[in-house]
């Protein structure tokens, strides 16, 4: 139903639609409108909300037992199992928690003070003011869940996060088929989150670890190793390549609907492939690849999938993936690592004294913001786009070009090849500029 047409709304239907639409934009937050000052009553944030076609969807809420409480980490309460359901409040009293969390879109830079916030956007298209949320001192990440993915690369551990300082669900996908042996015998630490294997209640019983994932070895209706709670100290393995590791960026265009606007699809498949490829050791024998993909929802750069939409549409119109996040208002790059970076500690990498990572990027602010977390970079490795190498398709290739999702083949195109050189030339990313000569007919 068309906002303006709700019986519910009453009276504020003489709210102009402008401010109305402004509003529908956000989701689960009371926000100030910055015009007229005034603030708006929460029986119109929650008409609003209730009859926009921006409500929530339930497909991306977690489920959870009722009992999470009690079933996580350091709550020794009695949890007994019964049916998931969401974790999500119902909508009604969402709003009336006046929470705010800093894992939406941020706000952008118009309604800060910044010397790009652009003049010329239309007030329909910038944010309302948006109360800025204290973050917690200290983050802390919880590895909620663990399972195995049999991928076209190899089987990988995915890992789902939660943490206090968004109410997004981060992921890591832990490449380390070495733990897949039920001997225990491994040649590099085994890649395991600290959190997962921890003891979290008293009365956990066994089949509840193995439920969220902590066992060892391979879980089968023969198999079932409870993993043991992690004991302190750091496990060096000398002569072994530091794990390698990457921080991606959520693209639902690039990875789910196979968008030739950006790599980021490729660059998925890529980083799942080569950190499962067999790492050289010593005496020229090699080891199973070794490493994480810590998957973080910060789509579109950190502005959100609506406002990277409209990025889009400000591309089509002549701006760079830079400038048109600078016109709607946001910075070039919204992204944080601190979540990251809790999440490798978590996993047991990256610290001072252990083996240190090798960091899968040309982005230079990935490299620097980890290290600013405290985390050892003991090498960057290059991810050069497909399309830029010069290496002809393989004939007969069972991967289709231009497919970007995991299992596909190179991606291309006239959009593509603009944003990369955008991502070369205005941002910095440390990739030497493809030459036209070298082309994939090469
Ligand atoms: N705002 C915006 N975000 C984009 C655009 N194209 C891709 N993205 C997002 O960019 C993120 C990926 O970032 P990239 O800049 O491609 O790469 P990076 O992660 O900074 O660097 P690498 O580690 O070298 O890949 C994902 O969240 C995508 O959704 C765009 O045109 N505009």
């Amino acid at each position: 139903m068309a906002l303006t047409e709700s019986p519910m709304l009453g009276s504020h239907l003489s709210e102009p639609p402008s401010l109305l639409d402004a509003f529908c934009t956000q989701r689960g937050k009371r926000r100030h409108i910055p015009r007229r000052d005034a603030f708006i009553d929460p029986l119109l944030i929650a008409t609003v909300f209730a009859t926009g076609p921006q409500t929530h969807h339930h497909a991306g809420h977690a489920l959870y037992s009722p009992d999470i409480a009690k079933y996580s980490p350091g709550n020794s309460a009695q949890h007994k199992p019964c049916p998931y359901v969401s974790r999500q409040a119902p909508r009604s009293s969402r709003l009336q928690k006046h929470e705010t969390t800093q894992d939406e879109e941020p706000a952008p830079l118009t309604s800060r003070p910044h010397p790009a916030a652009p003049a010329l956007v239309p007030e329909t298209l910038v944010h309302p003011f948006v109360e800025q949320p204290r973050a917690p001192t200290t983050v802390t990440v919880t590895c909620m869940a663990r399972t195995r993915i049999p991928t076209v690369h190899g089987t990988v551990f995915l890992h789902l996060y939660h943490n206090n300082r968004d109410n997004k669900e981060h992921l890591a996908i832990v490449i380390d088929p070495a733990q897949l042996s039920n001997d225990g015998q491994y040649s590099a630490p085994p890649i395991r989150s600290h959190s997962l294997d921890s003891v979290w209640t008293e009365s956990e019983t066994a089949e509840e670890r193995l439920i969220r994932g902590a066992y060892v070895g391979t879980l089968t209706h023969e198999s079932r190793q409870p993993s043991q709670p992690p004991t302190n100290g750091t496990v060096l393995a000398p002569h072994v390549p530091a794990p390698l590791i990457r921080i991606h960026s959520e693209c639902f265009t690039g990875e789910t609907i196979g968008s030739m606007r950006c790599d980021c699809g490729e660059q998925l498949d890529e980083a799942i492939r080569v950190i499962s490829q067999p790492v050289p050791v010593a005496s020229s024998r090699s080891i199973p690849g070794r490493g994480v993909i810590v998957y973080m929802r910060q789509e579109g750069r950190g502005i959100g999938l609506l406002s990277k939409i409209r990025a889009y549409n400000l591309q089509d119109l002549g701006h760079d993936t830079v400038s048109a996040n600078l016109k709607l208002g946001y910075k070039a790059d919204e992204r944080g690592y601190e979540l990251a970076a809790a999440i490798l500690r978590d996993l047991g990498l990256g610290s001072e004294q252990g083996e240190g990572v090798r960091l899968l990027t040309n982005n230079p602010d990935k490299v620097a913001a980890l290290e600013r977390e405290g985390l050892r970079v003991v090498e960057r490795v290059p991810m050069v786009p497909r399309s830029w190498r010069c290496r002809p398709i393989k004939e007969n290739s069972q991967r289709l070009l231009g497919v970007t999702m995991v299992g596909g083949d190179v991606v291309g195109g006239e959009d593509l090849d603009k944003y990369l050189r955008t991502k070369v030339l205005r941002m910095g990313h440390m990739l030497p500029l493809h030459s036209p000569d070298h082309s994939l007919a090469n």
